[in-house]
């Protein structure tokens, strides 16, 4: 069994446990037998009595079950992980397990994400191996994360209770299962939180992901990997559609430059150690089982519950619009990207040879106005949002982002098929269902 710890909302691995390693234990002794003691004798039996002890401590504390600490106040400073053990390692494997003919096994990154957890069930349900893996932090409501854990255990996927900063844990994964695939999702999102945590975006999006790839590029086989990227790489450009081939560097957040970043660190682990690497740039995606921190979401929220809503406008009345793209759509482009992902071609940390290196936007190819979401929200939930108007505030948001989705089409056959009207009708089908107190049943 191993053991990790993180202080405050960062997901982090500083503290480790090891049983193993008790450098302090042998120079406290020192200390106590220069102190106190001067027979021999003595000091053999008060080490064995310490050492006791501590084997004590250790054996007794559970190995399954991650203890989080029962006062809630707390639960934000201090996360302990817990891995390992015959049991542990019997659900990695039989949760990926490849079902059918020529499936994949996948480790899925974020599964209790937003994202994740549509990936994950979708590629289950087809018959593909799929193991889950997450950090649980707080940066939105964990219980959401714990639901949508429940409702993957479900459906035969085991998500991991762990940190793509552990380095320890992902290679005793691929010790466990030769993943054919990563689908890469464990992130820090958000556009304007960066501002107010941006440790958290360049430890997940940057720390993380090169923590992820070390690893990838060391084991054999090495897999295949797809992760997301974003549309906010655009920035500040004003050519629309945004095409792949644009210009992605002038980024308006903290956010979108760990991304950018993440795109160029892929470029390093394809053309150093024969990677294979996917990225795909989503357009703020929506639908049930979605992220509280995103405006749909708390629009829906907050409109229920008659408070005032903040409606973002550019310069002059300018119109803020996004190309909202429904979940169902962007998990067909995710198992697309997965499926027509070529094999890496190193392995033992070497290149053999060149492999595929890939970004695609996936987003709806048609942008609607902020305003319109709220009225769409309005018509469905039977209720007039209180609407304030507010300057476009500078902390990262650009006015519009609309996706030029032709190479996906040719590359990955994408095609997205939900409109936003009919995407919001399912998201609020779900969001009442879920917090009318119906949360188990919610589908
Ligand atoms: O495509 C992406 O890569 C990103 O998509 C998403 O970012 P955004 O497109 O900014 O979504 P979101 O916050 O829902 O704001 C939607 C609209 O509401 C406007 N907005 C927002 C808040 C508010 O109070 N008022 C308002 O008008 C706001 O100006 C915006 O026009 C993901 O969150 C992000 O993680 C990333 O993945």
């Amino acid at each position: 069994m191993k053991q990790m710890s993180h202080l405050d909302n960062i997901p982090s691995t500083p503290g480790k446990f090891k049983m193993d390693k008790s450098p302090f234990i042998h120079h406290h002794h020192g200390r106590l037998r220069w102190q106190w003691h001067s027979s021999l004798a003595k000091l053999t039996f008060w080490s064995f009595l310490f050492l006791g002890l501590i084997f004590l401590f250790f054996f007794r504390s559970p190995s399954s079950s991650s203890p989080l600490p029962s006062d809630p106040s707390r639960r934000s400073l201090r996360h302990t992980y817990s891995w390992g053990g015959p049991a542990w390692e019997k659900r990695v494997r039989s949760s990926a397990r490849v079902r059918s003919r020529n499936g994949i096994s996948v480790l899925v990154t974020g599964a209790a994400g937003f994202v994740g957890t549509h990936v994950s069930s979708a590629l289950k349900r087809r018959g593909d191996g799929v193991l889950g893996l997450d950090n649980f932090n707080d940066y939105y409501d964990p219980s959401l994360k714990r639901a949508r854990q429940a409702l993957l255990e479900r459906t035969g996927v085991f998500v991991v209770d762990g940190d793509i900063n552990d380095s320890d844990l992902l290679k005793k994964l691929f010790e466990v299962v030769p993943f054919t695939h990563v689908m890469h999702l464990a992130a820090q999102a958000g556009v304007r939180y960066a501002m107010e945590n941006p440790s958290s975006y360049v430890h997940s999006n940057i720390a993380g992901l090169v923590s992820l790839l070390e690893v990838c590029k060391e084991v054999n086989p090495q897999p295949a990997i797809v992760w997301a990227s974003s549309s906010s790489v655009y920035g500040l450009n004003s050519k629309v559609p945004f095409s792949e081939r644009d210009r992605t560097d002038q980024p308006a957040s903290l956010y979108a430059a760990t991304k950018k970043a993440g795109e160029e660190i892929a470029h390093t682990y394809n053309h150093i150690y024969g990677l294979s690497l996917t990225g795909l740039r989503f357009f703020t995606v929506y639908g049930p089982w979605g992220r509280p921190d995103m405006a749909y979401f708390f629009f829906t929220r907050d409109i229920l519950k008659g408070k005032a809503i903040s409606i973002f406008e550019a310069a002059n009345h300018g119109t803020v619009a996004r190309d909202f793209t429904y979940i169902d759509d962007i998990v067909k482009g995710c198992l697309a990207a997965l499926d027509t992902a070529e094999k890496s071609t190193g392995s033992g940390g070497k290149k053999k040879g060149r492999a595929q290196l890939r970004v695609f936007n996936l987003g709806n190819t048609s942008p609607v106005p902020v305003s319109d979401l709220v009225s769409i929200l309005e018509r469905l939930l039977k209720v007039k949002a209180k609407r304030n108007i507010m300057k476009l505030p500078r902390n990262g948001d650009v006015q519009f982002t609309h996706a030029n989705i032709s190479l996906a089409q040719r590359e990955l056959g994408y095609k997205p098929t939900t409109d936003l009207q009919t995407g919001l009708k399912k998201f609020v089908r779900w969001y009442l269902s879920y917090y009318s107190g119906g949360k188990k049943a919610a589908g």
